[in-house]
């Protein structure tokens, strides 16, 4: 029986046990608060656009047809093919030009709610100038283009500007480093307005003109290629301490001259928005010091006050007044007048964010907007990297940095409505990867969708967001990397007729944006 009572107690024990665990189960287990990280169209405000984009030099082709005349790009290929990876053009790139209407179709097909493009301003003046004459060929291949769009319920998002310049502007008072491009851009814009304004109610007139001074007049590593022959970067000529100074300073004054001539006089009629496309990286301090933190400030300053400060506040940033001085232009009282607030949105592309780290050493004899911020960039921290690298050696995804950016351009710079104009990433073309494998592109549903979480995240923190476009609907000539470099959802068979196939990306975007 001393067995009995033994197992009796032993049973009892362990019963007592199992309570008091399940009761304590019971009390003290709390459902960990669900994080909702699932995000898809219906997550997004009401009404917020959806879309891919594209520009004209890189995906129409046809370069010496329909009477189109030549750009700086195409100059810059044919005469500097060494300065392209590949040794490649525009001359066909993925021909959209005669594939416009199957293409339209595999947006559609991919429920988009919008497309960007830009407009060749020298397939429709082929001189540059309105003296110079209109190519109607050129007029009605937009016509038709926006009327495929327009008819297939998308809506056309239209960069007038997109680094092309005609090249007879360039011969003839070397573009935008002559302040007689503020009247030729305006000119050719009002044509942009009048024949395509009825349906186009989206406008951009610049496409990052930081990129076009930057890399057209500092660097020199695409179109016009100039820069200053201390960089030994086989430029033709240039300054590149003070040439993209003042090609930025002409690109404002042409932005705003657009858009006063819009806001005067079609505006009313036409109904639509206009606004510029910025570009800017995020920045982090890379040691927490505040000679790093500053440099960060210098940085953001450099690329993307550049062109915020003038068109909020009428100057540059004092940042670059103080570093940059007499060889950074002035702006009239009555040109501050016309630059500020002469946008209904801006336009803003977001790839990655780098470490800034403060670089006194950098001010020398050779001063160069390169080097200008004393900032020196780095992509990792104590051997980590910042994010991962697909492909470009400057592409490290950071989503986060979406999110900062965008919240800090709703406090330094009044929450301007704004458009998520480019973001995406890219892989290198790989001739070994069979078609299926070339497809599989996973890394680019998680770049996009980490994007999108984060802009989301902004967006409920109050910063004013209306549409998102994704860089690139199509794989497309990516300028200094020609096409090793692949940004698109669809796949080019550059071995094969440009047949288009839809990545993995596509399915999934198409999908993400099911109503
Ligand atoms: N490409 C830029 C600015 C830039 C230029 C050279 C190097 C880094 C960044 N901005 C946007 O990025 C897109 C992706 O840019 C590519 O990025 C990887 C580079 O290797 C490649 O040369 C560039 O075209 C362009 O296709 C769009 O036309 C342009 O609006």
């Amino acid at each position: 029986n001393m067995a009995f009572y033994s197992s009796l107690f032993l049973g009892l024990f362990a019963l007592l046990l199992v309570r008091s665990s399940k009761v304590t189960c019971e009390e003290t287990v709390s459902v960990s608060p669900t994080i909702d990280i699932s995000i898809n169209r219906n997550t997004f405000p009401q009404g917020f656009i959806f879309g891919a984009g594209s520009s004209s030099y890189q995906f129409e082709g046809a370069a010496m047809e329909g009477g189109r005349g030549a750009s700086v790009w195409d100059t810059f290929t044919h005469k500097y093919p060494a300065k392209i990876q590949d040794r490649s053009n525009g001359d066909v790139a993925i021909d959209s030009y005669h594939h416009y209407k199957e293409d339209v179709q595999m947006m559609k097909d991919s429920n988009l709610d919008s497309y960007r493009f830009s407009i060749s301003w020298s397939r429709i003046l082929p001189k540059g100038k309105l003296s110079g004459g209109i190519n109607q060929e050129g007029i009605n291949y937009y016509n038709n283009l926006i009327n495929e769009l327009v008819a297939n319920g998308i809506k056309p998002f239209v960069t007038i500007f997109h680094w092309d310049l005609p090249q007879a502007l360039e011969d003839e008072y070397g573009g935008f480093l002559s302040p007689l491009i503020v009247k030729d851009f305006r000119d050719y814009a009002e044509l942009c307005f009048k024949e395509f304004g009825d349906r186009v109610k989206y406008w951009v007139t610049l496409n990052e003109p930081w990129s076009y001074s930057q890399n057209g007049y500092a660097n020199g590593q695409m179109a016009p290629g100039r820069c200053s022959a201390w960089m030994n970067s086989n430029c033709t000529g240039g300054d590149s301490s003070t040439e993209p100074y003042l090609v930025t300073h002409h690109q404002l004054l042409a932005h705003a001259a657009a858009v006063r001539l819009y806001k005067t006089k079609y505006q009313t009629s036409q109904e639509g928005v206009i606004g510029i496309t910025l570009v800017a990286n995020w920045f982090l301090p890379l040691r927490d010091t505040k000679a790093d933190q500053k440099a960060a400030e210098r940085a953001i300053d450099f690329m993307y006050g550049w062109f915020m400060d003038p068109l909020t506040y009428g100057d540059y940033p004092k940042s670059m007044r103080s570093l940059v001085r007499t060889r950074l232009p002035k702006f009239t009282a009555e040109q501050a007048r016309l630059l500020i607030g002469s946008f209904d949105f801006i336009g803003l592309n977001y790839y990655s964010t780098t470490y800034s780290s403060d670089a006194p050493q950098l001010s020398n004899d050779n001063p160069s907007y390169l080097t200008d911020s004393l900032v020196t960039a780095a992509f990792e921290r104590d051997g980590k990297p910042i994010g991962i690298k697909i492909a470009s050696d400057w592409l490290y995804v950071y989503p986060r940095g979406i999110r900062d950016l965008v919240l800090y351009t709703k406090e330094k710079y009044n929450n301007p409505l704004m458009y998520i104009t480019e973001n995406g990433v890219n892989e290198y073309n790989e001739p070994s990867l069979s078609l299926e494998e070339s497809l599989m592109d996973t890394f680019r549903i998680d770049y996009h969708y980490r994007h999108l979480y984060y802009l989301l995240s902004a967006i409920r923190n109050g910063a004013n967001v209306k549409g998102y476009y994704v860089w690139s609907f199509f794989d497309n000539f990516e300028w200094a990397s020609g096409y090793t470099s692949r940004f698109g959802m669809i796949f080019i068979d550059y071995k094969n007729g440009l047949k288009r196939y839809p990545k993995l990306s596509a399915t999934w975007y198409k999908n993400f944006l099911k109503k």
